[in-house]
């Protein structure tokens, strides 16, 4: 079972800023992708999730084609994406920033709460019980009733991570989660990650940070102007003198 990218293209006016790309992350696996700058990776993770439609080509998930559903139906079947810049609910806290990431419970609806209150009562026990578990997870605890449009820029990335996983997500897309984040933050966001990749949840992560993302991750793909490059073990990846021109040509 994967996550496959077939031919996916995209084009703004005339720029091409997905180019043909293929490549399939298996479940279960952590892989990177990377790129310079405008390389088009945040556009394909959109085009992935389904915030934003290709001009062609097709996503398909654990077999399913994905065509035509948006991020909602698509992280129901447990592909979610984050974002570079946190889109966290800056007014809610921690714990209502976690809460509501999860998915629709029988007591949100008027029926449920009439006929079953049993039932509304028990899910919401183990809605609880999970936000609390992930906020130890997270090592979020401490901040649970911050706003969390107060928090660092590190634990912002830890609560998108968790509203990720507050989904049941089975594969997660993570876009840069180290960026802005100290040094020791990201050893701890990494070792998470380990740790869910572990227990079966599968990663495709954009990261500048090549070595960090080269000590997490099995595969790397790199991207450039919209096309696939190269794609292997990182340390192959990253020694490819068609990688480092890339990244050396965006400088000149
Ligand atoms: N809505 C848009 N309209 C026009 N051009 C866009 C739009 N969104 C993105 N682009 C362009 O598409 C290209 C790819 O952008 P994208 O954000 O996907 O790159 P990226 O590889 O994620 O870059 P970075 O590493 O800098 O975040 C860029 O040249 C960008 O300017």
């Amino acid at each position: 079972m994967s996550l496959d990218v077939s031919n996916l293209s995209k084009s703004y006016g005339a720029v091409r800023v997905t180019d043909d790309v293929s490549f399939s992350v298996p479940t279960g696996d952590l892989v990177g992708l990377i790129g310079p700058n405008g390389a088009g990776k945040s556009t394909l993770f959109s085009i992935i999730t389904g915030f934003l439609d290709a001009d062609g080509g097709d996503v398909s998930f654990e077999g399913q084609s994905l065509r035509r559903m948006g991020p909602t139906e698509r992280a129901r079947r447990g592909l979610v994406r984050t974002f570079q810049v946190p889109r966290e609910f800056s007014h809610l806290t921690v714990r209502e920033n976690l809460m509501a990431a999860a998915p629709a419970q029988a007591g949100e609806t008027l029926i449920p709460l009439f006929f079953a209150p049993g039932r509304v009562r028990r899910e919401e026990a183990a809605l609880r019980d999970k936000v609390d578990h992930l906020l130890d997870f997270l090592n979020l605890a401490r901040v649970a009733d911050v706003s969390a449009g107060n928090l660092s820029g590190g634990q912002k990335k830890l609560v998108e991570l968790g509203r990720a996983l507050m989904t049941g997500a089975r594969t997660i897309l993570l876009d840069e989660p180290f960026a802005g984040v100290n040094p020791v933050l990201i050893e701890e966001i990494s070792e998470r990650v380990r740790e869910l990749n572990r227990q079966g949840i599968g990663f495709l992560l954009i990261e500048h940070d090549l070595g960090a993302l080269s000590r997490l991750v099995g595969t790397l793909h790199v991207m450039d102007r919209g096309r696939l490059i190269a794609s292997g073990q990182p340390a192959a990846v990253l020694a490819d003198p068609s990688v480092r021109e890339a990244y050396l040509g965006g400088l000149s």
